[in-house]
């Protein structure tokens, strides 16, 4: 959307103003226009003003602008667009004597009018030439600068048509009819779009200046002539000078593009005075020398369409939808309506009366203007479709035409192709060579042009001009053949591409289902732990491991590791204690007898050191019965199963069910063989002198040292037996307190333990038992 542009120009006092001793009143500076100092304080002291008062336009022009100037800078590029089929419209809105047909037409309007075309031409390089550029006016001006335009733009041609017609008392009249067809008014149809068009009117179709001018002339005359036969004053009127302009592109230019056309209307409208007509010192002259009713007729049909020219751009600029606006109340609005609500590059110039006795006139033309230049306006390109799609048509029909006869001929060709590649199956190529070159030799040898008659002559001359033709397309469907293995290499190898990606995509797919079902199986582990997790949560012992815990069992871990490896070590060196002392039973008797004593010191020594392993004792099997009763022994597993029992007691108070440990274990030992010391050295007394007596009584040496070794393996045996159901008891009581307790974090830490302990522990044994034996 764009808005309307609204510029304004303000006139020099004129000499009648300067000797009525006119003021000044308005100051004019690029975009705005105010009261100047002097005339403020006169109306303020009028009470017609408060404040300064100062409007706001696209431009204001001063005393000293020209028509040119204006044109330059206003008008043109609403001139411009047209050529590329953009509707204009340039409205002139001022009260009578403001200088709107100065601007319009002109200083010298009237002359050149006049002239008859002789020498407008000359005129206007006068006018320019003495720096006159007021002579012409911007209707002028824009016509000239559009042949200009026109002239130089080689690609397209143009079309321009001109039609004049004024509008007095609502009535529409052709200003370019004959004269005695000018008192019939125009009626108004409506276009394809439902726009208001002037039915019948006339148009001129222009290519000049001179032609324009000649337009303009008698449009001016035949409004005189009106004048007196319809007794209407011209000024009353509103005038409208409508350029159409029609731009198609250049077809021999370039045959590949379709045409393209454009057009454009340009209204020149020149309004009639916008002054209250009983307020207006001229209309007062108007009315002096006129049919007072016919005054008042044309005042209140004035002031009626200019009214309604406010009210629909005011109602415009509230944004009041299009259907509720009155364009149909005036004859101006409906023929203004197309340029007021859309697709028209509209530019309102206001003139104004500088002098302060017009202050009113002049603020109610400065309003209008603040008003419209609110209204915006949808601006599109006018193509005309109609035209270019007909060309277009034509020429999609001959493109369709050309195509059938290239795709016979294509046919035809193939047909040639066949039924040479059928000869060279047949043949071979030495022969169609052979055969080319005579029929070559053949044409060459042909009688010369000269010897045929006129038709002859025509026909080798087709016949030349087919073979080239058939030259030129076989060596165009050699190109396509190529260009077709080309297209079928890389159709192959894209096809290969794609089964190497369905391949991998395959591939990727398994991946995918192999990670899937690895997935799932993870899945599967993690909920089982999580429902193992929410059992143990439910239990009442349990307790997170934090990672104190963790620490503290891999510390007493890592305590029953080294305990472990030392019980090993003292297991082993006493095994190679056993080893040792082996031979000092199966020596013979002297050695036995002399190193009996130191033996039996050595072992006693072992086993003050606590070296001695539990399932051994030294001590006679016969005497044990008698000095050792079972009961004895017994009470040493009762003891050994209280111990563990208050072990598995403590089991609550302890973080970690407390196996015996080492510690435990020695010391148990210890107690043990502090009771087990005194006997066996009881034994070994009493079984000496028992053996001193029996050696005394036999007298020989070979019987008692054989029952003394029988004795003492026995003894070991015996002893192992023992130690062996110590060990049983132990664990079965262990298994039992693990029975009667819930499985809780500590039972997977003894799991552990014993694994680690009970493993070495039955090597030991093993080991040991070996040794023994
Ligand atoms: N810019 C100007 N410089 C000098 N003289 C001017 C200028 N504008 C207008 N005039 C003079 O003012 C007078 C009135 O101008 P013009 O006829 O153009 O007014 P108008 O607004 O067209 O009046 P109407 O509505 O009656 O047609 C003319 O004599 C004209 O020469």
């Amino acid at each position: 959307m764009e808005k309307i542009s609204v510029c304004l120009r303000i006139r020099p006092l004129n000499q009648k103003e300067i000797n009525d001793n006119e003021i000044i009143a308005w100051d004019a500076n690029d975009q705005k226009i105010q009261l100047n100092k002097i005339c403020l304080k006169e109306l303020i002291a009028q009470k017609k003003v408060v404040n300064s008062l100062i409007y706001e336009f696209n431009h204001c022009y001063g005393q000293q602008a020209d028509n040119y100037f204006l044109f330059s800078t206003s008008v043109k590029q609403v001139i411009m667009q047209s050529l590329d089929g953009i509707n204009g419209t340039v409205i002139m809105y001022g009260q009578t004597g403001s200088g709107k047909t100065f601007t319009m037409l002109g200083k010298r309007n009237q002359e050149m009018l006049q002239n008859n075309n002789s020498n407008i031409q000359q005129l206007i390089k006068d006018s320019f030439a003495n720096n006159q550029y007021n002579d012409v006016g911007i209707l002028i001006y824009s016509m000239m600068e559009l042949f200009k335009q026109i002239n130089i733009d080689e690609k397209r041609q143009f079309e321009i048509k001109c039609s004049y017609y004024e509008i007095y008392n609502e009535f529409i009249y052709d200003l370019l009819r004959e004269e005695n067809e000018l008192s019939e008014p125009l009626i108004f149809g409506t276009d394809y779009r439902k726009e208001f068009v002037i039915k019948n009117i006339k148009e001129f179709n222009v290519t000049s200046i001179e032609d324009v001018i000649a337009c303009i002339s008698k449009g001016e005359k035949n409004r005189h002539y009106a004048e007196t036969i319809l007794n209407h004053q011209s000024s009353r009127s509103h005038t409208i000078f409508k350029v159409l302009i029609s731009a198609y592109s250049n077809e021999s230019e370039e045959e590949e593009n379709f045409t393209f056309s454009t057009e454009a209307c340009i209204n020149f409208i020149d309004l009639a005075g916008s002054e209250k007509i009983t307020s207006s010192p001229i209309s007062d002259d108007i009315t002096r020398n006129s049919n007072r009713k016919d005054r008042n007729k044309e005042s209140s049909a004035i002031n009626k369409s200019l009214f309604f020219l406010t009210r629909v751009i005011a109602l415009k600029t509230q944004k009041v939808p299009p259907q509720h606006i009155p364009y149909r109340n005036s004859t101006l609005t409906k023929l203004l309506k197309s340029s007021l609500t859309g697709n028209f590059k509209t530019l309102i110039l206001l003139s104004i009366n500088p002098g302060l006795s017009q202050y009113d006139q002049t603020q109610s033309t400065l309003r209008f203007g603040t008003s419209a230049k609110l209204v915006e306006s949808k601006i599109e390109q006018n193509v005309n479709f109609d035209a270019s799609y007909s060309n277009n048509q034509q020429k999609l029909n001959q493109l369709i035409q050309k195509n059938k006869q290239n795709e016979k001929i294509i046919q035809d060709q193939q047909k040639i192709i066949d039924s040479l590649k059928q000869q060279i199956q047949t043949q071979n190529g030495s022969e169609i060579l052979t055969n080319f070159k005579q029929s070559e030799i053949q044409l060459v040898s042909k009688p010369s042009v000269s010897q045929f008659n006129e038709t002859d002559v025509s026909l080798l001359e087709k016949t030349q001009e087919l073979n080239s033709q058939l030259q030129q397309e076989m060596e165009k469907n050699v190109l396509l053949e190529k260009n077709c293995t080309e297209l079928h290499k890389r159709l192959q190898k894209s096809n290969e591409q794609i089964l190497t990606y369905f391949n991998s995509h395959k591939e990727m797919e398994q991946q995918i289902k192999e990670l899937k079902l690895q997935n799932e199986k993870f899945e599967k582990l993690s909920q089982n732990a999580l429902n193992r997790l929410s059992c143990y949560e439910g239990q009442p012992n349990f307790k997170k491991f934090s990672l104190e815990d963790l620490q503290n069992l891999e510390h007493q871990i890592q305590q029953c590791l080294q305990e472990i490896k030392i019980e090993k070590q003292r297991r082993n060196s006493f095994q190679q204690l056993n080893i040792d002392a082996m031979p000092l039973f199966t020596q013979p008797t002297e050695t036995l007898r002399s190193d009996r004593s130191s033996a039996s010191q050595d072992f006693r020594r072992i086993e003050e050191e606590d070296s001695l392993p539990k399932s051994y004792k030294k001590t006679p099997k016969k005497d044990v019965k008698q000095l050792q009763p079972k009961k004895q022994q017994q009470s040493y597993f009762k003891a050994t199963s209280n111990r563990l029992s208050t072990l598995s007691n403590n089991e609550n108070k302890s973080p970690l069910l407390k196996k015996p440990n080492l510690r435990d274990a020695k010391n148990f030992a210890k107690k043990i063989q502090d009771q087990k010391i005194q006997k066996p050295t009881q034994v070994q007394e009493e079984y000496r002198s028992k053996s001193n007596e029996n050696h005394s009584q036999q007298g020989g040496q070979q019987p008692e040292q054989s029952k003394l070794k029988n004795d003492i393996q026995s003894l070991a045996d015996r002893l192992y037996s023992l130690s062996e159901k110590f060990q049983l008891n132990r664990d079965s009581r262990v298994s039992q307190s693990r029975k009667s307790t819930n499985i809780n974090r500590t039972d997977i830490i003894y799991e552990t333990e014993s694994e680690l302990l009970g493993d070495s522990r039955t090597t030991i044994h093993k080991s040991n038992r070996s040794a023994m034996k």
